[in-house]
């Protein structure tokens, strides 16, 4: 029985909507097929911009098939076939000639299992922007500074810089993790169940994380948490079997949902 607290959450659903923001990502008639199965139907969302947007709905829905056709990692999928679009500030990023590293450094990502590169702490900030023609050390510790302050972990590392960053808690390499999706200076951050390997103060640390970083970025999360869902995001969308069921602010999604599919998901009655 899924445990969310929907009677404080109506309270607040009486409140005036917040100013409309603008859109960062928009899909557009999403279809997505593995080989003969379709995957996604039709999905059409907007997602805006320096907000936190939440997948939830049961496994095998498509939340992270969703999640990674934004910055398009389901290239690397054989069989993988994709028709309509996924626009990134205007521009559709399924389009011919689209620089795919380009936009996989403006769309950065961070997965469920931590995966720090084996390499010392420092190097693995330091990766991303040297792959991108980063040369200048004074410039490359500027950066590395500045990552690892934004994901929250500069003070626990800054005197093992150049230590294994595999000998980090694994609450310190997801953080490591966000720093070096960070260093490149991404515009939205997607986060894969990045909390669900981790324990809960460390789950707590990454959603007050996920909180800060969205007055910078936009951040899109697919968690099969719905409670935090409901506590760290802004917009909610529910997936069933591939179809995007309801999509809105998530204080109304959780309070007065418009899909009885969606009421059901929330208060536990399946999945
Ligand atoms: N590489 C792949 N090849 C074929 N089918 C796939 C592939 N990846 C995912 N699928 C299928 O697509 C559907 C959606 O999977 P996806 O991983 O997106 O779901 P999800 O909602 O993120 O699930 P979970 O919460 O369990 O991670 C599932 O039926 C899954 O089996």
């Amino acid at each position: 029985m899924v445990d969310v607290d929907l009677s404080a959450l109506k309270e607040e659903a009486g409140e005036a909507p917040a100013a409309p923001s603008k859109t960062k990502i928009a899909v557009k008639n999403l279809d997505l097929y593995y080989g003969d199965f379709h995957a996604l139907h039709s999905i059409n969302m907007d997602m805006p911009e320096n907000k936190i947007t939440a997948y939830i709905g049961p496994s095998g829905c498509g939340k992270s098939t969703l999640l990674r056709t934004l910055n398009r990692m389901n290239d690397l999928v054989e069989g993988c076939r994709i028709e309509g679009e996924v626009i990134l500030d205007g521009e559709n990023m399924y389009a011919r000639g689209t620089d795919v590293n380009r936009l996989r450094k403006r769309v950065g990502m961070v997965f469920q299992k931590p995966n720090p590169f084996p390499m010392t702490v420092y190097d693995n900030i330091a990766f991303g922007p040297r792959t991108h023609g980063v040369k200048d050390k004074a410039t490359l510790d500027e950066i590395v500074e500045t990552a690892l302050r934004k994901a929250a972990i500069f003070d626990e590392v800054k005197d093992c810089l150049k230590k294994s960053a595999l000998q980090l808690s694994g609450g310190q390499q997801q953080r490591l993790c966000i720093a070096r999706a960070l260093a490149v200076e991404p515009e939205v951050l997607l986060m894969d169940e990045a909390t669900s390997a981790l324990d809960p103060i460390s789950t707590g640390r990454i959603e007050e994380l996920a909180t800060e970083l969205k007055k910078d970025y936009t951040v899109i999360m697919v968690t099969h948490n719905m409670q935090q869902a409901a506590r760290v995001s802004d917009m909610c969308a529910f997936f069933l079997l591939g179809d995007l069921v309801e999509f809105d602010e998530t204080q109304v999604l959780f309070s007065h949902p418009k899909e009885k599919r969606t009421e059901d998901y929330i208060t536990g009655r399946f999945g």
